[in-house]
């Protein structure tokens, strides 16, 4: 299924205090696209966690999906998952999740990354990070010309890496049709403003 324009949210496990159930809700309350969860700190998935934030997702219209894991994806009936360049096969992942899956693939700053992804099933393809991380602070940089370059590929463009409502236009006039982010919306009391306020920003086209 494609994703429309807008806010892509990353719930990050690593990144919070305690997992705030209720901000999440806030923060979906404002309108996003997406929810993935991205936990890094064990292999064993919070099934718990994962059926909560499903539920909310379902609640606000909100699509599901997964990082690294596309068979943890289909056990569970998220809406789709998130690979990057190591996380496994893309087609696999394709023929297991269906073809109303969002299958996104992490291409950094790689248009060929993206033409090979979207060859072998994903609907959607991520760049980044575009500016600095804290919740991946090791991933390489991009340039947002990368952004303009990917409009030819004709499929929903995500933009990812330290982004927040200051600095998320310059991306969506280089091309990005989402933006991807975390510790902006998850990680600080003011998430649900900066929903808002990221919002707002595709509202004007
Ligand atoms: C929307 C989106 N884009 C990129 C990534 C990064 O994926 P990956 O390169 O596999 O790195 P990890 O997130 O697994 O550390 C993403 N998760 N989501
Ligand atoms: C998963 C990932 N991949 C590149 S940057 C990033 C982290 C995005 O989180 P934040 O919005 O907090 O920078
Ligand atoms: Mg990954």
């Amino acid at each position: 299924m494609t994703l429309a324009r807008g806010i892509y949210g990353v719930y990050d496990r690593g990144g919070l205090a305690d997992d705030a159930l209720a901000h999440v809700a806030r923060v979906l309350a404002e309108g996003l696209v997406c929810l993935q969860y991205r936990d890094k700190r064990t292999d064993a998935p919070d099934h718990e966690l994962i059926a909560d934030l499903q539920a909310l997702c379902r609640a606000h219209d909100t699509r599901f999906i997964i990082n690294d894991d596309w068979r943890l994806a289909a056990e569970v009936g998220a809406d789709g998952a998130h690979l990057g360049q190591s996380d496994g096969d893309i087609a696999q992942a394709r023929a297991a999740l269906g073809p109303a899956a969002s299958l996104g693939v992490s291409c950094q700053d790689r248009l060929d990354r993206a033409q090979r992804a979207l060859a072998a099933g994903a609907d959607h393809v991520s760049f980044g990070r575009f500016f600095v991380s804290t919740t991946k602070p090791d991933a390489p940089p991009a340039d947002p010309a990368v952004l303009t370059r990917a409009r030819s590929l004709g499929v929903p463009i995500v933009a990812i890496g330290g982004i927040n409502a200051e600095n998320a236009a310059s991306l969506i006039a280089a091309g990005a049709d989402l933006v991807a982010v975390s510790s902006a919306l998850f990680a600080h009391a003011d998430g649900p403003a900066t929903a808002r306020r990221l919002r707002a920003l595709f509202a004007r086209g």
